[in-house]
């Protein structure tokens, strides 16, 4: 049937809601359904389609972006910086800070069915062990790694080909569930050079990162992507056509959740009865009631952002937008922690090792035609294909500097000893930061950059205004701290040595000795020797960026003080209300979150609908 023609697809909310009209108001009755999920991104799909499984259950899905459906843009592996600033993302941007040299940093988040899964670099990542058992300690009772593996491989359809990947141990990965996860067909040269030069400075290579043996060392990437090289994302994985057919879901695309309605018991607690939505700032308002519960999957963005709408969150900041509160946690939008990296660090290759001639407009329309129609060539890759993870305390890496090992001091923030701080990737083409012109045509390099994993830096999510249509204020507060900036540091160094090991190193063109950092080609280029740290610091403070794995605005704790949902995901003291999403980890991961907000949803919708037989 296709989700454009199917009818559990609607955009227009007099279909699904109840008009406000003076005649209608806050006391009902409106349109309404078992459950109501406020946004279909990775967790909202995941959860739309597990809910919907129990036909006797009406659920609806609102979605502010629009439907993925012959969507192009979202289906190619190589091409998700493509959709940067496009119609599919939320164009966020943080606000400025000193320690970046007060710059403002571009925040991409999806906006489309399947959200940021649909518009990501396809790492599949289920993280190590221990970040999980770290977040029992924290409170989350029941999110240990032995408890959530089970929805790891329920959500997996793995299919690599075995010949191809005969080390890969089948039996840790799931072959019944909806999520494609596979390695890419192809990966550039210059990308299969870096597994060894790691190896060469003495780190593990981990032939399947996923298998619960963690990650430290150097490995390739599984990708969420099907057998002709497609993207698969939560809503291509998990909203098909038959899930589409099914009576009992609805989905609303292009619709915004504005906030949550609630009516207040004898008791004086709190109840989620349902939600406002809407289609534009100017539009009519319409009213829609969920007589189990309401799930916010907005991310972990969006959904701190309907809490303080909704009158949930920091009492002080709601009464100062003269919003009512319905329920004081001082933790919504308190405790956002995000990845950060250097930043694109361009090395120069030799011709025909990288995948820069692709953007020679005819030599990537052959990319493109090479993709659609055998799913092979350069754009069915995946940008970061391998990566090594670190850790930057550990004496043994190489940081070395005149033949000195000079480690700067880091607090070290993981989840075990066996667990990195820091990961090392690698892009198969030149990339300069915003701040220099695109590399010129006949360019030929690598993009190397550092990321710091367990960072110490914490930011906050606040409001703009009371209106939904306004950006919420985004501080991530990015290397506000000496640790931070030093993992960093320390990332770079190693960077730079890898590219001067072999057998990369004579894949590479690198200019010995260069000393003007303002070069897009430093630090590339310049002799590891003779770089100081304080010249690193002032790059990283020209050049860090997000890493786009924002966590932990609305985390999983027991206190209500400095959590905001329980281990089952409830919202503390307010009932017919979760949060499902990556603003639920009570930590931050030491790697790539998007398979384990599947895992969460996955999890949760076993717990939602276990709640609704009791
Ligand atoms: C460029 C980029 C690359 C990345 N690469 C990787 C990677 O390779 N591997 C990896 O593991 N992770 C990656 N990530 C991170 C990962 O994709 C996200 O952490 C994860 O997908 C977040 O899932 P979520 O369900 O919390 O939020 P999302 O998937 O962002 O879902 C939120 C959804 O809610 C919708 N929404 C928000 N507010 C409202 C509202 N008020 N009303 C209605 N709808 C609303 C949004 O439009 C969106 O669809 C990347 C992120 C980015 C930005």
């Amino acid at each position: 049937m296709g989700l454009s023609q199917s009818r559990a697809v609607v955009n227009d909310p007099s279909k699904f809601a109840t008009k406000v009209t003076t005649a209608v108001d806050n006391s009902g009755p409106w349109k309404g359904y078992d459950y109501v999920i406020v946004g279909g991104g990775t967790a909202g799909c995941v959860l739309a389609a597990r809910l919907s499984e129990n036909r006797d259950s009406t659920v609806l899905l609102v979605e502010a972006g629009r439907s993925h459906v012959g969507d192009l843009q979202t289906s190619n592996p190589l091409g998700f910086s493509n959709i940067f600033k496009t119609a599919r993302d939320w164009n966020l941007h943080t606000s400025k800070k000193k320690h970046l040299n007060e710059r403002e940093t571009y925040w991409p988040r999806g906006k489309i069915l399947g959200g940021t899964s649909a518009t990501n670099a396809l790492i599949y990542h289920r993280c190590p062990p221990e970040d999980f058992n770290e977040w029992v300690t924290l409170g989350a009772k029941g999110w240990s790694y032995s408890d959530s593996k089970p929805y790891f491989v329920k959500s997996e359809a793995y299919c690599s080909n075995p010949k191809w990947h005969p080390e890969i141990n089948a039996v840790e990965h799931g072959s019944d569930g909806p999520w494609k996860i596979r390695h890419p067909s192809e990966t550039a040269p210059s990308i299969e050079a870096i597994i060894q030069p790691c190896q060469n400075l003495g780190m593990r290579h981990i032939h399947d990162m996923n298998a619960g043996s963690g990650s430290l060392g150097v490995s390739r990437f599984m990708g969420s992507m099907d057998t002709r090289s497609w993207t698969d994302s939560t809503s291509t994985a998990y909203l098909t056509d038959d899930v589409l057919a099914r009576p009992n879901l609805t989905i609303a695309v292009d619709t915004t959740g504005e906030k949550v309605l609630f009516s207040t018991s004898s008791g004086g607690r709190p109840r989620a009865i349902g939600i406002e939505v809407a289609t534009g700032p100017d539009s009519p308002r319409f009213l829609v009631s969920a007589a189990r519960e309401v799930i916010l999957c907005g991310g972990a963005v969006g959904t701190p952002q309907v809490w303080l709408l909704s009158g949930v969150g920091p009492a002080n900041e709601l009464i100062k937008l003269d919003i009512p509160v319905v329920k004081e946690l001082p933790a919504v939008g308190r405790n956002p922690s995000d990845h950060v990296s250097s930043g694109p660090l361009a090395f120069r290759a030799k011709p025909g090792s990288t995948y820069d001639y692709i953007t020679n407009p005819i030599s990537g329309l052959f990319a493109m035609f090479k993709w659609l129609i055998f799913g092979r060539g350069p754009l069915s890759s995946m940008g970061w294909s391998s990566a090594a993870f670190v850790r930057s305390m550990d004496h043994t890496v190489p940081h070395y500097v005149q033949g000195e090992c000079r480690v700067v001091p880091v607090n070290d923030r993981t989840s075990g000893p066996d667990v990195p701080d820091l990961e090392l990737i690698c892009f198969p083409l030149t990339v300069f930061d915003d701040a220099f012109p695109k590399p010129p045509p006949g360019t030929s390099g690598i993009t190397l950059a550092a990321v710091a994993l367990r960072t110490e830096s914490r930011g906050r999510i606040t409001l703009r205004s009371a209106s939904a249509w306004d950006k919420s204020v985004i501080d991530p507060n990015y290397l506000s701290t000496e640790s931070d900036m030093n993992i960093l540091v320390c990332g770079v160094r190693l960077l730079m040595r890898i590219a001067r090991t072999e057998p990369l190193a004579s894949k590479l063109t690198l200019k010995p000795h260069a000393t003007d950092p303002t070069s897009p080609w430093w630090p590339g280029d310049a002799d590891p020797d003779w770089v100081s740290d304080d010249e690193i610091c002032d790059l990283l403070r020209r050049s860090a960026l997000p890493a786009w794995h924002p966590v932990s605005s609305a985390r999983m704790g027991v206190n209500p003080e400095d959590s905001v949902v329980d281990p089952e995901l409830h919202v503390h003291g307010i009932s017919g209300l979760r949060v499902v999403e990556a603003s639920d980890f009570p930590a931050q991961l030491s790697g790539h979150p998007c398979a384990v907000v599947v895992a969460i949803a996955e999890k949760a919708a076993d717990m939602i609908k276990q709640d609704s037989i009791m």
